[in-house]
């Protein structure tokens, strides 16, 4: 008599072999259904176990192929005493040289920064029909979306990478919108950054002749904030594609928090070779971003990065982009000027300048160009 019980083993390989039948008849407009409109992310096509990625996946070789030089790191900064002289001058020339450096006893607790490491896992290990409530398409609001890659519809090939973007307005807000898997963490992990921002930007801005952060013109630095949930899942061609490709970010300064998987690397100060960012447990990597870059009138710098698929291991991170609002007009501030030094960029309106990023694909440093003057 056949048998017509079926193995739990039996049942998943089953499961495998439609997927895998499914991904090798896609159309790029079945992969876009798939991955978006059904809210399975790339984290879904990962899962299908395929031997090769599809072809939208695969990036230029240029792109994929990258010189990292070894023996070479960003700084890595102390912040137990961040009044000292030495550790603030510390942090001002990496703001200039590297536009990147990791801290280190930032007074962030730890338990936080993991907690919203396993509140970005929570979020994408549920299943595609919670997920696709928070696409642009869906979503309730136009301040959370889940993602994947970075701006497809204007990308030649796509980045191995979900997102989920929640931009902060208020405490109600977020409570009411932001998706309960990761909502506590997520706002515990910026509240409690709070005062870490405020010292390295009372730092930073020192040596541009502002006082302080003050009412005054703290909206201008800080008066707006997003966080990122990122998601790399393993690559069965890790090789042939990128998880991020080379982007400046657009916020005043980035505090990211990346898991122990590794992956990110940094334009290095030649302009040619790239840096790797190793995970160190408990450190905080902190960018430069254009904002920043043009306020300072271009001493601060705001670097490029990448980051690199990965054939093993998933991979997460969580940055927090502060950004000037998206009201204010930013340009080199009066008192980098006040000098006589001449003005390289121009004042532009900041949320002018972010739907102009985030409308083309990643393109290294070229989105400042939107802001330079000719
Ligand atoms: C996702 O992968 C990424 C992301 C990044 C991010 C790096 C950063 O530095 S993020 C910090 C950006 N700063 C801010 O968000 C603060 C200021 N905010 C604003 O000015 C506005 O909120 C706005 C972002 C401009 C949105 O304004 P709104 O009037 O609502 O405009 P829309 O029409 O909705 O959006 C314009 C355009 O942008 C696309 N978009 C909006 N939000 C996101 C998002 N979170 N992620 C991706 N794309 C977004 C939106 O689809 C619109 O494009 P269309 O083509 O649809 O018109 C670094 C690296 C990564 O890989
Ligand atoms: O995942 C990382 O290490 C970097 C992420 C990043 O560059 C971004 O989200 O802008
Ligand atoms: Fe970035």
């Amino acid at each position: 008599m056949a048998c017509i019980w079926q193995t739990q083993d039996q049942i998943v390989k089953k499961k495998i072999r439609k997927l895998k039948d499914m991904a090798a008849a896609m159309s790029s407009s079945d992969l876009s259904e798939f991955v978006m409109v059904k809210g399975n992310g790339v984290k879904g096509v990962s899962e299908m176990g395929l031997k090769s990625i599809p072809r939208e996946y695969i990036q230029p070789l240029e792109e994929r192929t990258v010189k990292v030089v070894h023996g070479e790191s960003i700084p890595i900064i102390d912040m137990s005493n961040g009044d000292d002289g030495e550790v603030q001058d510390a942090i001002c020339d990496a703001a200039e040289k590297w536009g990147f450096f990791q801290i280190i006893n930032h007074g962030v607790p730890l338990h936080v920064l993991e907690n919203v490491k396993d509140a970005t896992h929570r979020f994408y290990e549920m299943p595609p029909q919670e997920k696709v409530k928070f696409t642009k398409q869906n979503s309730v609001s136009n301040h959370v979306r889940y993602g994947s890659s970075f701006s497809p519809e204007a990308e030649k090939a796509l980045e191995w990478k979900d997102y989920l973007s929640l931009f902060y307005v208020s405490e109600d807000e977020a409570q009411s919108t932001w998706p309960p898997a990761c909502r506590d963490e997520a706002l515990e992990y910026m509240k409690r950054s709070e005062i870490l921002i405020k010292k390295l930007l009372n730092v930073l801005v020192k040596k541009l002749n502002v006082n302080k952060i003050d009412e005054t013109n703290e909206a201008l630095f800080m008066g707006s904030k997003r966080i990122n949930l990122n998601y790399y899942p393993i690559c069965p061609n890790h090789d042939l594609t990128v998880a991020i490709g080379r982007h400046s970010d657009v916020s005043t300064l980035t505090i990211l928090l990346q898991d122990d998987t590794g992956g990110l690397h940094v334009r290095s100060p030649n302009h040619r070779d790239w840096i790797h960012v190793p995970p160190i447990s408990g450190a905080l990597v902190i960018n430069i971003g254009d904002a920043l870059q043009v306020m300072s009138n271009g001493r601060y710098k705001s670097i490029e990065h990448r980051v690199s698929a990965n054939g093993s291991k998933t991979r997460v991170s969580v940055p927090i982009f502060v950004n000037p609002r998206p009201s204010d007009v930013i340009g080199p501030l009066p008192q980098v000027l006040a000098s006589g030094e001449k003005a390289l960029y121009k004042n532009v309106l900041y949320s002018d300048y972010v739907k102009h990023f985030f409308r083309k694909s990643h393109d290294g440093k070229m989105t400042i160009e939107y802001a330079k003057i000719c």
